[in-house]
């Protein structure tokens, strides 16, 4: 058994805890990073690289089929599927070498490939080697849940892990979940030429505004996803041309495939946490606003602390922890500013409080701007003009935003700085958006919170009257 004594232990190395191992290394502390799996966690290998550069595959094939409004003459797209997941493949290795051990040896992090469990509260053991660390970093992730559903284990399934590793186009795909995995993977395959089947227990895209989640499931509706809404998984068997799943209300779904996708599950069972005093949740690790686990020298960030799972919250956890870890600094993590959205087309993107959530918060003091893409003139050369901007405004500051339409995802982002900055409306009416770009939505949207003040206000225009007569 090696024995090893470092500044700072993480243990797993994706999101998160690459991006701790990495900034810890350069500030000067000695790091030792463990990871069981793969280098660059579910992101690179299983969840947001192979599946957004499936859905850009899927959106040539939708653009070749959809090209006739542009005058350019349609075709009915010849998709490859084993080249389409070779695409997939392609583009993981593209960036792996950012995530790779060769890259974090080079800054002198000592990587060592295998899973590591606590074995006394500073003491983590990974195959043969025993590590003794002053600060500790759970990195671990989350992994598909996957319900007992009677009949699910004998019929085989796929889930995120799996799924790219598929060479032949599922004919018919059952997807059940219809979350943002489950979302965004039906729209892909239909696009990629599969009969598509989602099958959603409560309400599909059920954590977004149901305003906004309407109009993605309309669209997809529109291409031929069939998205059935309060059918609760009860069992699932094999038929003699593939899989037939069973829901509690006694409808009956067929296909070819089936893909399992209704939610995430912590990575903590294989981590001896009792030896070390950490306790845990229903959805992960238990962490303070610091994230300090229930023992003060370990903490965990990312899927694993169980919060909002998304690749940029662990990239912000491992932020706060190198500044508390590293520096000593109190550090605390603040969720009002932390933006998501779902790669579909349209995409859904929000960041702070809901209308509903902002209604129940602050009352009347809400007010809501709205603004369409229907009049964003760059939406309409694309012909991309369906879905809204709302803005939730209190005293003259938003709490929330929610956004469906094109690149939705990346109009939120300035939403984000907006709250993280505490700016107010008037900011972002000041600022100045290139013409035509689909950024000039966020502009016209707080254009919308003050054009009622401004134009249909008797004290303006009076003001505005007497100016004018004294102006020479
Ligand atoms: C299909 C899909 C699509 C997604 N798309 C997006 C998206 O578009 N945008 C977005 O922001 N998020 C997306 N996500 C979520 C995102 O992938 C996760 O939030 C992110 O990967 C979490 O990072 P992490 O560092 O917490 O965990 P991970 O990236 O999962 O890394 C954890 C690592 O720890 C290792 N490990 C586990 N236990 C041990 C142990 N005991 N010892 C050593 N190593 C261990 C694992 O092997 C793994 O490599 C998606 C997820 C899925 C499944
Ligand atoms: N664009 C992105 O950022 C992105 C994309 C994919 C995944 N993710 C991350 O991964 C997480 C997991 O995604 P997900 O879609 O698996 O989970 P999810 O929890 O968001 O959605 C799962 C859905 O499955 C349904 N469900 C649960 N049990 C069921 C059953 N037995 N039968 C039928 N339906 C059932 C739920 O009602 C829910 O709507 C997301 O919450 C997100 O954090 C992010």
């Amino acid at each position: 058994m090696e024995r090893i004594r470092t500044d700072v232990l993480v243990i797993g190395a994706g999101s998160g805890g690459l991006s701790v191992a990495a900034g810890a290394v350069q500030m000067g502390a000695s790091v030792v990073l463990l990871e069981g799996g793969e280098m660059g966690g579910d992101c690179l290998n299983y969840g947001c690289v192979p599946s957004k550069a499936l859905i850009a595959a899927a959106k040539v094939a939708d653009a070749q089929a959809h090209s006739g409004d542009f005058g350019v003459a349609p075709v009915v797209p010849q998709v490859d599927y084993a080249a389409v997941m070779e695409h997939v493949a392609g583009v993981i290795a593209g960036i792996a070498p950012v995530d790779s051990q060769e890259r974090f040896e080079g800054l002198g992090v000592r990587v060592i490939r295998e899973y590591g469990h606590f074995v006394s509260p500073t003491e983590v053991q990974a195959g043969d080697h025993l590590i003794q660390a002053r600060r500790i970093v759970i990195a671990t992730g989350s992994r598909p849940l996957v319900p007992p559903v009677p009949g699910l284990e004998d019929v085989g399934y796929l889930t995120n892990e799996t799924l790219f590793d598929l060479r032949e186009k599922p004919e018919h795909l059952l997807i059940v979940g219809g979350g943002p995995i489950g979302m965004e993977m039906a729209q892909a395959h239909v696009r990629l030429g599969c009969r598509l089947t989602v099958i959603e227990g409560a309400k599909a895209l059920g954590k977004d505004d149901p305003e906004l989640a309407a109009v993605v499931l309309d669209a997809l509706r529109a291409e031929g996803v069939e998205i059935a809404e309060g059918a609760m998984v009860a069992e699932v068997d094999r038929t003699d041309g593939g899989i037939r799943v069973a829901a509690k209300d006694g409808r009956v779904f067929e296909g070819t495939h089936l893909l399992m996708a209704v939610g995430r599950k912590a990575n903590v069972e294989r981590l001896n946490l009792e030896a070390a005093g950490i306790g845990t949740t229903k959805t992960g690790i238990k962490v303070d606003a610091g994230l300090r686990t229930t023992n003060r020298r370990v903490y965990a960030i990312g899927d694993a602390a169980g919060g909002m799972m998304f690749t940029h919250v662990a990239g912000y956890h491992a932020g706060v922890l190198i500044r508390s870890m590293l520096f000593g600094l109190p550090a605390k993590v603040a969720t009002a500013h932390i933006p998501w959205a779902t790669y579909t087309d349209p995409e859904l993107a929000q960041v702070g409080l809901t209308e509903a959530e902002a209604r129940t918060r602050h009352g009347d003091r809400l007010e809501v701007a709205r603004f369409d893409y229907a009049h964003n003139d760059r939406a309409l050369a694309m012909r991309r003009g369906a879905g809204f901007i709302k803005v939730m405004v209190v005293r003259g500051r938003p709490v929330g935003v929610s956004i469906v339409g094109p690149e939705a995802g990346e109009a939120i982002a300035l939403w984000s700085l907006v709250i993280a900055a505490g700016l107010k409306m008037s900011a972002v009416a000041g600022m100045v958006a290139p013409y035509p770009t689909l950024a000039e939505i966020n502009k016209r949207a707080a254009g919308a919170y003050f054009s009622p003040r401004l134009f249909d206000n008797p004290l303006v225009r009076k003001t505005v009257g007497l100016v004018q007569r004294w102006l020479p």
